[in-house]
């Protein structure tokens, strides 16, 4: 749901005590919290126990494997098609780093407010507070705390304002977690690249080319009592390019939409949650799909995960890419958007409790 220029045109909360306090102990859900009628208004959660409702799953090392690639990628490119999301195993980001990202932001979130605070929201997207406010329920809260940071470019980083230094092994980990995710995703996008026919080169350099954004949002969703009545964040889609979420436990909570229901994400140990986002939408012209997702609190576990998203665009625009077009053979899906009026378009869409890639559609 983050994206760089949002912060300046939708608000971000800060967590008070009385918030840390209901997140402590969910008894009484006050009014700003309870959105029944939304959580009913989106639809029925399909059972999770039939195997048929897995999301598909990716291995890496068989991505790399000359002789299962092929085969492989092909699998990459029907769950960016038919799901816009797929879980990674076998991905090969370091044991260690893992480990470390994962324990130092649970920490951070266990900490008591005060010290969270220290890096709190200062009216724009970055550092620590509710999610981005608006849209239908500008007035109600999500059942989490958000910690966002910007993490690539490296100038985009404002350490002293927002990275914690409690616990001390924070900086650190997010900076090697930050690196590790960025090569694991050229990677991925480099078979993307290959799944749909088109230059390595232009797809690496839209995603990876200098400047190009990469945040990290961090999740804590305490339990609740009323996980009914409770929203962890509501029904959106990412609107940059390619996500990338760790989920620290294994609390389930993440839900994605398919022909009108919601399919529950069970972690498999050590894997990564891949989507697909609005821009790689926009960029592949409709081939793969950034699909709708949600949370919902666990009515007995905290839940603590870290997205990392990366933005996507071809000089400056964020456009359908040349070649899907086949000079002008196929029609374009989208229409092109210079990169700054997409970043206030889709600030100012969810501000509105609209989605920007809509606004986009030629075929709409
Ligand atoms: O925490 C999760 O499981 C999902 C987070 C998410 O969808 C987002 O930050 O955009
Ligand atoms: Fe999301």
């Amino acid at each position: 749901m983050a994206e760089a220029a949002a912060g300046k045109l939708v608000g971000r909360h800060k967590i008070t005590d009385a918030t840390a306090a209901l997140f402590a102990d969910s008894a009484k859900i006050p009014d700003r919290f309870i959105r029944t009628n939304e959580v009913q208004a989106a639809g029925a959660v399909v059972d999770g126990e039939n195997e048929a409702s897995e999301l598909p799953v990716v291995d890496m090392a068989r991505l790399l494997d000359p002789e299962l690639s092929a085969s492989e990628t092909a699998k990459l490119g029907s769950a960016c098609r038919e799901w816009g999301f797929f879980q990674l195993v076998n991905h090969g980001v370091e044991a260690e780093a893992m480990q470390q990202i994962k324990d130092s932001v649970a920490q951070f979130f266990s900490l008591p407010l005060e010290a969270k605070n220290t890096v709190a929201v200062r009216g724009g997207a970055q550092g620590f507070g509710h999610h981005f406010s608006g849209g239908a329920s500008t007035d109600k809260l999500d059942w989490a705390e958000c910690l966002l940071l910007f993490t690539r470019p490296l100038q985009a980083r404002n350490m002293d304002a927002f990275w914690p230094t409690n616990p001390p092994t924070f900086r650190h980990a997010l900076d090697r977690y930050s690196a590790e995710i960025e090569n694991l995703s050229r990677r991925l996008v480099s078979s993307m690249a290959a799944d749909l026919g088109v230059s390595q080169e232009v797809l690496l350099g839209a995603f990876f080319g200098d400047g190009k954004g990469q945040s990290v949002s961090m999740h804590h969703y305490p339990p609740c009592r009323h996980r009914d009545t409770v929203v962890g964040i509501p029904p959106h889609t990412d609107t940059l390019g390619l996500t990338l979420l760790l989920q620290v436990d294994d609390t389930p909570g993440l839900q994605v939409k398919r022909a009108g229901r919601w399919f529950p994400v069970r972690p498999l140990p050590g894997a990564l949650v891949v989507n697909v986002g609005d821009m790689l939408d926009v960029l592949t012209n409709g081939a793969y799909a950034s699909v709708e997702h949600r949370v919902v609190p666990d009515a007995r576990g905290r839940r603590v995960t870290v997205a990392t998203f990366h933005e996507a665009c071809v000089d400056g625009r964020v456009a359908p890419l040349p070649e899907l077009l086949r000079g002008g053979e196929a029609p374009a899906r989208y229409r092109s958007v210079g990169i700054l009026e997409y970043h206030k378009g889709s600030g100012e869409a969810l501000g509105q409790g609209t989605r920007f890639l809509d606004s986009l559609n030629l075929k709409a």
